[in-house]
């Protein structure tokens, strides 16, 4: 294995490992830590982690974890994912992360960079923009969990870390490679050791990447990683296989517990065509609806059927006003895994789902262990083979175009040659 990816969610992973995949590396996504070794032919392996949003320090044992068992595998380089619009809050989880994983790397000249001009999230001046808004007016500051309030990712990151925080600009990106490596050194010079890089296209995540060349430790969004294969590359060190993906015949159902203003879009235009339902928070957490009755539903409905708890920001505050952030999120996380588990255990072969935290409670709750990744559904939303009879495709809250969960089934239903 040359290149060792921790991610901090499974939909982020899933999306990073397609990034890599796309550039001609053999990519693996695991879930969580194997208990054995990598097979022999893998060229990056992203170990996927659920932890976004749990404490700051399980977060650091666990990513300290994974780092033993990549450099075990023989990684020459390791990328810590996080999300394109740096999901956290003042408390972590991205800064005690990145701090664990350069004190055990001895890793200085740390690039931070969310960037991911593919889906729209660029940065200038040390601010995240998603599309042409900042981060704190794309609809990110209503998140359930880490509502981003500011677009400043040094002053975000700040209060995260131990280390001072560093700054590249856009004229250093603009003008390649080797300012990059010199705007680097320059902020090591000065002290910094976590330094924020602005990026606004992708040939500039090609340039970050080249810089980043025999550096220990990058974070980033999935974008920057864009930049990472070519390194490798050059030394003829990736096999650049095609691989075939076989789709599966048989059932498609949809599971949604994601808020953000995409997901809602997708959610409604869905609805028009295909049978859906709605899971009010209250009554899971109340235990008014049970996870059986929502199954049964599914199971007999035709066309892509679709299960959501996904609400607009009043409704997500009225529940946490009453219920508790944590307690509605745990609840809702925990009737998506017990309805997908009976999904396939009635034969369902096809399942999407919509949502950082609630795709990682799926796929923890099924239990599914090793991703190969297949075609690109959306930017950053690869379909996925989760077993003999299951393919998946874990859509992060963000991504994903309004006829998403239409394309995503179709996709996850037919063979093709990558
Ligand atoms: N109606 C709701 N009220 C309160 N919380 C909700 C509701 N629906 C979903 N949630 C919770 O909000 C969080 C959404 O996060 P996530 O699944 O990561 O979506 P995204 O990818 O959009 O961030 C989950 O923990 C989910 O259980
Ligand atoms: O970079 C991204 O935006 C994604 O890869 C990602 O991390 C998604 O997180 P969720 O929105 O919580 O799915």
């Amino acid at each position: 294995m040359l290149l060792g990816c921790i991610g901090d969610d499974f939909t982020g992973s899933s999306d990073l490992a397609n990034t890599l995949s796309k550039q001609g590396m053999r990519t693996v996504q695991y879930t969580g830590i194997p208990n054995g070794n990598a097979e022999a032919d893998v060229e990056a392996g992203v170990v996927a982690l659920k932890s976004r949003s749990i404490d700051p320090q399980d977060a650091v044992t666990q990513s300290l974890a994974a780092l033993e068992w990549l450099l075990a595998q023989g990684c020459e380089q390791i990328f810590f994912k996080y999300c394109s619009t740096f999901d956290s809050t003042p408390e972590g989880n991205i800064g005690p992360v990145a701090d664990a994983l350069a004190l055990a790397l001895d890793a200085h000249k740390v690039i931070v960079c969310p960037a991911f001009p593919g889906t729209g999230r660029s940065i200038y001046h040390g601010h995240l923009f998603v599309k042409d808004v900042l981060l704190s007016e794309s609809g990110m500051q209503n998140h359930p969990l880490t509502p981003m309030t500011d677009p400043d990712i040094r002053r975000w990151l700040a209060p995260q870390t131990k280390f001072e925080v560093g700054h590249v600009g856009a004229e250093s990106v603009l003008a390649g490679a080797d300012a990059i490596k010199g705007a680097l050194a320059a902020e090591h010079a000065n002290g910094k050791r976590l330094v924020v890089v602005d990026a606004l296209r992708d040939a500039d995540l090609m340039e970050i990447g080249e810089a980043a060349d025999g550096l220990p430790l990058i974070t980033g969004g999935s974008g920057v990683a864009l930049g990472l294969p070519r390194n490798f590359a050059r030394r003829g060190l990736i096999s650049q296989n095609t691989a075939t993906w076989r789709g599966e015949t048989g059932k498609c159902v949809a599971l949604s517990g994601s808020c953000s203003n995409a997901t809602r879009a997708q959610v409604e235009l869905h609805s028009r065509s295909n049978p859906s339902i709605e899971v009010p928070a209250a009554d899971v957490i109340e235990g008014r609806l049970l996870p059986e009755t929502v199954v049964h539903w599914l199971v007999q409905a035709d066309g892509i059927p679709l299960a959501f708890s996904s609400a607009d920001p009043a409704a997500v505050k009225e529940v946490q006003a009453e219920f508790g952030r944590e307690r509605s999120a745990e609840a809702l996380e925990g009737f998506f895994a017990e309805v997908a588990r009976q999904l396939v255990r009635s034969g369902v072969t096809k399942l999407l789902t919509a949502g950082g935290e609630t795709s990682g409670a799926v796929v923890e709750g099924l239990d599914l262990t090793t991703l190969e990744i297949g075609p690109e559904i959306d930017p950053g939303v690869p379909a996925l083979r989760a077993g003999n009879a299951l393919v998946v495709a874990l859509k992060s809250g963000n991504f994903g175009a309004p006829d998403y969960f239409e394309k995503a089934a179709r996709v996850l239903g037919a063979s093709t040659t990558q």
